[in-house]
Parts: structure tokens; sequence; C-alpha cells
């Protein structure tokens, strides 16, 4: 049964974690580049040059906005716009009226468009960013110089983008492998506490039912005794496929103990989860696993209830599976949130 007890069982969300260090990573970005720029207003404008003082004052306050709203509101203002554009703009005047000065903000602005924004996106603005920067060259240095400027800029386009692709990429599989069971691919336990907290929000807010079904296989140490643990390894893994083959996309399917899977499915009240769990057990047991090892399958049925939290909801599936596996196994137990001591009508024996 699921253990919820103790910190750590239910291990932080993967998922929050690497958009907690992207958020971390935008913070610092822009935290930094006010400090880097603020400086430079009042110099430009002892410069007598009003404009791109007040470009980058304009651009300062961005950054102090943006930075408010990540503090305050845990909230990404502009997703990045605000950053390029204005350096964008920035770079360009600069060159323009201060030539190579003004041109050396190009290359820190082009690498942290890259952490600011998804990955086509911020190649698309630099490339257009590059051809920007090259045409202002071409008018304001010498022809030799326009292409050694083009050229250095357009490569630390092509660098930057190999990295942010590769780690990207790294990103994502390290995820996959934090959130998913290696053995039969499922969801793991990670995430579990979110996602049931995201269904009892939708309950609340927009009167959206979801329900949960545990599914627990029937004396699975027998397996491991009589065919080896490698067989049960592989029972679990076509459990998984067999479970995964009926449900629709919509539907989570968790594996949250050894031989204990979960299912959650949104908008499905309980009758329909009750069926769908008998469907279920069915295609477990309706054949042999590995051609002659025989399956059978106790689930636990409930739907959530307004105003319960996630573990009122997985403990009442927890309650509803221990009723099926003391009262014959191979069956399925709903419970309804009102009267959780209660089993519900639904309590249907499956072939076993
Ligand atoms: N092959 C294999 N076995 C596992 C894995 N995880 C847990 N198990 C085994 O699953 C068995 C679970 O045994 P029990 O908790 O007694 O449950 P059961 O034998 O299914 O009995 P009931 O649940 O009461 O029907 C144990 O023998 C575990 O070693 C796994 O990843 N692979």
């Amino acid at each position: 049964m699921v253990n919820q007890s103790g910190r750590g069982v239910l291990t932080a969300n993967p998922t929050e974690t690497v958009s907690g260090y992207q958020r971390r990573i935008v913070f610092h970005i822009h935290f930094w580049a006010l400090i880097a720029v603020a400086p430079l207003i009042p110099i430009q404008w002892a410069q007598d040059h009003a404009l791109l003082s007040l470009l980058l004052g304009v651009f300062c306050l961005g950054m102090v906005l943006v930075l408010l709203f990540l503090r305050l509101r845990d909230y990404y203002l502009f997703n990045g716009w605000l950053f390029a554009v204005f350096a964008i703009a920035s770079v360009l005047y600069s060159t323009l009226i201060n030539g190579y000065i003004g041109l050396f903000w190009a290359y820190p602005a082009i690498a942290a468009i890259f952490f600011l924004m998804a990955l086509r996106r911020a190649i698309g603005i630099n490339a257009v960013f590059v051809v920007a920067v090259a045409t202002v060259s071409y008018y304001r240095f010498p022809e030799a110089e326009f292409w050694r400027i083009t050229f250095s800029l357009a490569l630390s386009v092509v660098f930057v983008t190999i990295f942010a692709w590769l780690v990207g990429r790294m990103q994502a599989e390290l995820t996959k492998l934090a959130t998913t069971d290696p053995l039969t691919g499922c969801l793991n336990r990670s995430q579990l506490a979110d996602v049931l907290n995201r269904h009892i929000q939708l309950r609340e807010r927009y009167e959206r039912v979801a329900s949960l079904v545990l599914i627990d296989l029937d004396h699975f140490k027998s397996i491991n005794d009589r065919w080896g643990h490698t067989t049960g390894d592989r029972v679990l893994q076509e459990a998984a496929r067999r479970l995964d083959r009926r449900l629709r996309e919509c539907d989570q399917l968790f594996r949250v103990g050894g031989e204990e899977f979960m299912v959650i499915l949104p908008e499905t009240r309980q009758k329909t989860a009750e069926d769908l769990a008998r469907e279920l057990l069915i295609t477990l047991s309706s054949a042999p696993f590995l051609e002659d090892v025989p399956i059978t399958a106790s689930a636990g049925v409930t739907e959530v209830v307004r105003g319960e939290t996630w573990s009122t909801w997985l403990n009442r599936a927890d309650q509803a599976l221990y009723t099926a596996k003391h009262t014959g196994r191979g069956r399925v137990i709903g419970v309804r949130g009102q009267d959780a001591a209660m089993p519900a009508a639904g309590d249907t024996r499956i072939a076993g």
C-alpha cells in the first residue's frame, strides 16, 4: 500500500525543481544586467548622449520590474522580451554613436538571451540581432572589421546555440529519468502529490472531477518465489503495458510501490472509474503473463471530494484497496468520500 508517512517518501517534484532553477537563472541575469548597466546611465548623460542614457534608464527600470514580479509574485514578466528588445536597441544605438565601445555589449547580450527565452525564439532574435549589428557595422567601420565583427557575433550565436540545445536535451533526459520508473516506464511518485493537488484545485475551482484507482497485483511474492525475480520484473513490465494500453491519453499511470500501480482518471466519476477499474483487472487476469504466469489484482477506487487534501484522497483509495485485499482479492472496491468508512456498492470479484 502507498506509504505517505514520513519525509522523503514523496520526494520533491523534479519538474518543479528544474523550473525553480530556471527562475533563479532569470533572476540573476536581470539582477546583474541591472548592476552592470545602471552606472552607464550617468556616464552617457555626462557625454551628452541623452537618448542612450534614456534608453538605458528604461532598460534598468524594466529590469527592476521583472525582478520585483519574480520576487513578489513568482511571475516572469515579459518572458525575456523586454531584455532582448532594449539590449538590442541599446547596443545598436551605442555602436552607432560610440563605435566599438557599444559593440562589446553585444556578446554578453547574445548569451543572456539564450538563458531568458525558449531556444527557438532565442535563435530567431539573435539572428535578427546579428543582422542588425552587421548592418550598423557596415556603415560604421571599415570593411575588414565589418566582416570580423559579423563573423565573431555569428560564431558566438552558433556556440551558445549548441550549448543551450545540449543543456536543454540533458535537462529533459534527466527530468524524464527522475520522474519515471526505470523498470516499467510508468511515472514514479516524485510528482504524485503535485498531480493530486492539481486535481483537487480543479475540483475546488471549476467543479472538475477526477478519480483515483490503486491497483495491487495479488500474491506477487509467490511469483517471485516460484519463477524468480527476473520473471517477476518482466511480469511488472507487462502489467504496466497492459494497463497503459487500456487507458486514455489524459490518464496518468504511476508505479507507486513494488507491485502497486496508481491511475489518475481526469473527468471521471466514481461509477465510471469503478467500471474502468474492473476492465483493468480483467485486462490483467484474462491471459497469463509470459504464457504461463497467471495474475490477478485488486483495486481500490475513489473520486476526489471538495475540500480534502491529497493525502486524505490517497488514504481513502488505500483503504478501499485494503478492503479489496482482505475480502478475497481479485476485486474492485469503491469508496465514496462522504462515507469513507463504508464500502460503496461497487464490489465486484474479478475472475482469478
Ligand atoms: N520482481 C520484482 N519484485 C518486486 C519488485 N518490487 C517489489 N517486489 C516484490 O513484490 C513482493 C510483494 O509482496 P507482498 O507485499 O507480500 O505482497 P503480495 O505477495 O503481492 O501479497 P498481496 O499484495 O497481499 O496479495 C515482494 O516479494 C517484493 O520483493 C520489483 O521491482 N521486482
